[in-house]
């Protein structure tokens, strides 16, 4: 195990450790489902520390299916949030706008059933200078978004066009498997998870 020259608050949970103090020197993920590793990261992020040299990171997504067709899974950048169900209005909207390394973060409450992000704002998100999208919810036109340079990430592919009445609220904190992530946060997604951070890491 890392020792870090100072203070480090050490999960019980296997394989994962966080450094604090001057930065984040390693991270270290394993999926899993195991609720004391969950418990334990929901207990630091919690935890009321005075001296704000001590990063709080919370873990997003371990252990959960994100569908391995997509094939740019590792990025990471500020999160911008975004809660729609079965429409694809805002997602669209989103990306047009400028993306300026951002990560769109849609809560689609995980739904199964329609895909709310397509190949056409994949385009428009990489020439936007988006970071990567992670919906909870499903894509289509996946060798589209595959032939895309910008990170995708999704519970599943659908071939159902989503709803567009543009119903859904941006900027919102969003819950999705049980933890919080709210605008301005960082997100860092790799092939073993995916972290949300309230600060810039360097990892
Ligand atoms: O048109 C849609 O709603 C979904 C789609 O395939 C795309 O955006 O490329
Ligand atoms: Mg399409």
């Amino acid at each position: 195990m890392f020792k870090p020259k100072s203070q480090i608050l050490l999960s019980k949970a296997r394989g994962v450790y966080l450094l604090l103090e001057e930065q984040i020197v390693k991270i270290q993920l394993q999926r899993s489902t195991d609720p004391d590793l969950l418990l334990s990261f929901s207990q630091l992020h919690t935890s009321q520390h005075t001296s704000n040299t001590i990063i709080c990171i919370q873990v997003f997504y371990v252990g959960w299916p994100w569908s391995p067709l997509l094939k740019r899974q590792v990025f990471s950048g500020p999160v911008v949030t975004l809660k729609v169900f079965e429409d694809n209005v805002l997602v669209r909207e989103f990306l047009e706008e400028k993306g300026n390394g951002r990560v769109l973060v849609v809560d689609g409450g995980g739904s199964l059933r329609c895909a709310i992000l397509g190949g056409n704002p994949v385009v428009q998100g990489q020439n936007n200078g988006w970071a990567g999208i992670v919906v909870n919810g499903c894509v289509r036109d996946v060798d589209e978004i595959n032939g895309c340079d910008i990170g995708v990430r999704a519970l599943a592919s659908h071939p159902m066009k989503a709803n567009k009445k543009g119903i859904g609220e941006k900027h919102v904190p969003i819950t999705i498997a049980g933890t919080r992530v709210c605008d301005g946060e960082w997100l860092y997604a790799d092939t073993d998870g995916i972290l949300i951070s309230k600060m810039e890491l360097s990892v």
